[in-house]
């Protein structure tokens, strides 16, 4: 019998829609169980660490966002083909992690109501995020199989979770790709795979 995935997470897409994206690349069908605020002193109790998300495999709870859509990526064959592509790809999703921190800080300003938000915002979007996007596509840019995937030939969830990201930078300052052409494209490209623009197609709207 077929697992039955059910995702438990806020209504946002933060630190749950790299899990969605890959369970929509894989065509995985999942129940994704948005917990409102109101709920969530209720059901806190009762999640494996007292945090969002964790995912249910057949019953049983795995926590963690980035093990997560690790695990799902692993199952579905979208780790990489051998130890050395998932290795890459792991690498390029640690990259990742060091570059949203000043993302974080965004986060952080818009759910305290921090007056400073705008600040926040361009801090990120036009300084601490820049020398990341230029490693990033350094990164792509490394991967000569002419394929445009981060690694090897076929996308990865490192390619979701890169492409996520840049359509979070993108959001908060719509010219952050200009001088990085090759992420841009890439972006575009993870955009129109099967899952992914059937996903984004159908996404609940969320402010984050
Ligand atoms: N390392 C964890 C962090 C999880 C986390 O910080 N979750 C936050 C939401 S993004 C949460 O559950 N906050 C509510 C709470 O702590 O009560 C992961 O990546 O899954």
């Amino acid at each position: 019998m077929a697992p039955v995935y059910k995702l438990h997470y806020f209504n946002l897409r933060t630190r749950g829609e790299v899990i969605r994206w890959t369970l929509s690349l894989a065509g995985q069908e999942f129940e994704d169980h948005r917990v409102e605020f109101p709920d969530w002193p209720a059901l806190k109790p009762t999640t494996p660490t007292g945090q969002l998300p964790y995912l249910e495999v057949d019953g049983k709870a795995l926590d963690q966002s980035v093990t997560i859509a690790r695990f799902v990526a692993r199952e579905h064959g979208l780790a990489g083909k051998n130890n050395w592509e998932s290795a890459q790809v792991d690498s390029l999703v640690d990259y990742l992690r060091d570059a949203a921190k000043g993302f974080e800080a965004y986060t952080t300003a818009f759910f305290t109501r921090d007056p400073k938000i705008e600040e926040v915002k361009t801090e990120f979007t036009t300084k601490s995020v820049v020398p990341f996007l230029e490693g990033l596509e350094r990164k792509l840019q490394s991967n000569d199989s002419g394929k445009g995937y981060f690694v090897g030939t076929t996308p990865t969830w490192g390619d979701l979770a890169a492409a996520h990201f840049l359509d979070e930078v993108v959001r908060l300052n719509p010219d952050a790709l200009a001088k990085t052409p090759l992420l841009k494209a890439h972006n575009q490209r993870v955009h129109e795979l099967k899952g992914i623009k059937e996903w984004l197609a159908k996404r609940p709207e969320t402010p984050l």
